[in-house]
């Protein structure tokens, strides 16, 4: 049978469809805006975390304990995590537990072999861990041998198929998860076939599963169904890594103008509409970066073994292209880019550089080697090298187009946590809010948006203090532009509006307990227990119930927008001074 679905979407089955990666694809059975929660999927077949964090993150949760960490700021003082401690199973040593429950359910599930399994790889192979995709192999192998979980065996083992299609109702059709195995045979020359003959042998002898050529068959089978139906999840603020796979959520189908998007929260996975879908429609998700440029792309979906023929793909449109028509545009009249014209008509000069010229700039930028460690000085040298690759975009003033916004955020993650850079960082990260996020991620609730607002709150804490203190000079920045804005704007009433604009977008993409969602309520309950700015409280208060409020828009627009819109002018200056050596304003 094939695999029992929530409420609202339904596996649409069309043999006839020339396409054969499509002929199995989710579809609606009701109509969703925006932002809408279609189906959450907590009871997948397979997750795991990788084996770099096994020892960090709840083995069957996926709880990462954050380390406790206190923020101190002029306006806040926030104390997080800590509260969960891992234990390791007594047996084996190897997987960690956040708690009892979590020991037990794992057990059930699949530990209680798995547990023999890591005893036996300490014997032979002296260490404690399997690389990812062996340990998953061997999971789904165990699992079939205990007989166990019936929608683990059609998944992998395939369903009732007669090769005789009796139409969509019946489940006849269902013969497991796509596993594209020929694709993989041949991919790269049989390179990649031969990682795979290694990893299904070893996941076959650790698991104990020896059974001669029938049984490495079935090994690499399933690892080509988890290559093409496991969602690597990769959570880079917390560090945790890991696969999911629900046989259900398998059959949605990729597209680079996706309607839907995945949010992952400990086992459970929500997909929620991105744009709008009408009853019966497909729903599809990316499966890549949807916003890099197309040969790119085809390069991250050739482990897919399918020629993407999206609307992005047919017609070769960028990132300015999509976001020209995306019904998700006025969404932005609370974000941000509220100035809704700028992102039906972006103000960039699409004669300075052509597609072609993007796709091997991004090319170039990628074969240039990142430095191993915390060289400061390696780091500024390919900081500058990226840049300069970059010149063309920035003739063309395509802030949003890849590789340009990357270089940007890298630098500014560096720079977050220099002393001497802290400052440069802000108008950096107020750059990629206003003129590079918008343009990639129309919608304002995607998660990247809502993380680069508060990690704009994050640095206004830093630099608020540093204004406060009158240590701003002290940290060597001489900007004047840069430090009059800090020095006359209201930082409090900055971030305060911006962790408004976090909690609203934050409660529609993405779980209530998202570590940033929390982080960003936590903030703001600090911030307006303030004494002494009550008035500025109410009126952004009222400004987040209807923003369209002609006082609270006033106050808006002169306390929050324009002090983030001069940060963010300056951020292009910066970079030329800082990377290029230009001392001339190159806007
Ligand atoms: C996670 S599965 C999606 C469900 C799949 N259609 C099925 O029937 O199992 C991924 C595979 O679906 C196919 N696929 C996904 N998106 C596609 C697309 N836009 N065009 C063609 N095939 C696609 C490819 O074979 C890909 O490897």
């Amino acid at each position: 049978m094939p695999p029992h679905l929530p409420p609202g979407i339904r596996i649409h089955h069309d043999p006839s469809n020339p396409n054969p990666g499509k002929r199995r694809s989710l579809t609606a059975t009701r109509p969703f805006s925006p932002g809408d929660e279609i189906a959450t999927f907590s009871n997948p077949l397979l997750v795991l975390p990788d084996n770099a964090t096994m020892r960090t993150t709840c083995n069957y949760c996926l709880r990462r304990p954050s380390p406790t960490t206190t923020t101190t700021t002029t306006m806040a003082t926030t104390t997080s995590g800590g509260q969960h401690q891992l234990k390791a199973c007594t047996g084996c040593k190897a997987a960690v537990y956040c708690g009892a429950a979590c020991q037990r359910a794992h057990w059930r599930a699949v530990h209680r072999a798995e547990c023999k399994m890591f005893l036996r790889v300490r014997e032979q192979a002296g260490r404690d861990w399997l690389p990812t995709p062996v340990r998953a192999v061997a999971q789904v192998l165990l699992m079939l041998r205990a007989g166990g979980d019936a929608a683990v065996r059609e998944a992998f083992e395939g369903g009732s198929d007669d090769g005789n299609d009796r139409g969509g109702g019946g489940g006849w059709w269902w013969s497991g998860l796509e596993g594209n195995v020929e694709g993989f045979e041949s991919a790269d020359g049989g390179v990649v076939w031969k990682d795979f003959e290694l990893q299904a042998a070893a996941a076959v002898v650790y698991a104990g599963v020896l059974g001669g050529d029938e049984v490495l068959a079935k090994a690499r089978e399933i690892l080509c169904k988890i290559q093409t139906n496991a969602f690597n999840r990769l959570d880079a603020d917390t560090g945790m890594a890991g696969i999911f796979l629900d046989a259900g959520l398998a059959m949605v189908n990729h597209s680079c103008v996706p309607n839907a998007f995945i949010g992952f929260d400990k086992r459970t996975a929500v997909l929620r509409a991105e744009r709008p879908i009408q009853e019966g429609g497909e729903i599809t998700i990316s499966y890549i970066d949807n916003t890099l440029p197309k040969a790119v792309r085809y390069e991250a979906l050739k482990l897919y073994h399918f020629r993407c023929n999206c609307p992005r793909c047919d017609d070769d449109l960028d990132v300015y292209d999509v976001c020209e028509t995306s019904p998700n545009i006025p969404l932005n009249s609370f974000s941000l880019q509220p100035d809704l014209e700028k992102l039906r008509n972006p103000p960039i000069d699409r004669s300075k550089v052509t597609k072609a010229e993007i796709e091997a700039i991004y090319k170039k930028w990628q074969a240039l080697a990142k430095p191993e460690g915390g060289n400061e000085g390696e780091h500024l040298k390919l900081a500058k090298a990226r840049w300069e690759l970059c010149r063309p975009l920035v003739e063309a003033r395509m802030w949003a187009a890849e590789p340009l916004p990357t270089t940007v955020l890298e630098l500014a993650t560096r720079w977050q946590t220099n002393y001497k850079m802290v400052v440069y960082a802000l108008p950096l990260l107020c750059f990629l809010a206003t003129e590079c996020d918008p343009f990639k991620l129309v919608a304002p609730f995607m998660p990247w948006r809502i993380k680069g607002i508060v990690a704009i709150v994050k640095l206004l804490a830093v630099t608020g203090e540093l204004t406060a203190s009158g240590a701003l000079v002290a940290t060597g920045c001489t900007h004047e532009g840069l430090l009059g804005t800090l020095v006359t704007a209201d930082q409090v009433s900055m971030c305060e509006a911006l962790l408004r604009l976090a909690v609203r977008h934050g409660s529609v993409g993405a779980a209530e307990d998202w570590d940033v969602l929390q982080q960003a309520k936590s903030i703001l309950e600090d911030v307006e227990s303030l004494p002494g700015r009550e008035q500025e409280s109410n009126m952004l208060r009222a400004w987040a119930k209807d923003p369209e409020d002609p006082e609270c828009a006033a106050f808006f627009e002169t306390q929050v927008l324009k002090p983030i819109k001069t940060l963010s002018s300056f951020a292009v200056e910066i970079l030329e001074v800082m990377l290029a050596g230009k001392s001339v304003v190159r806007r």
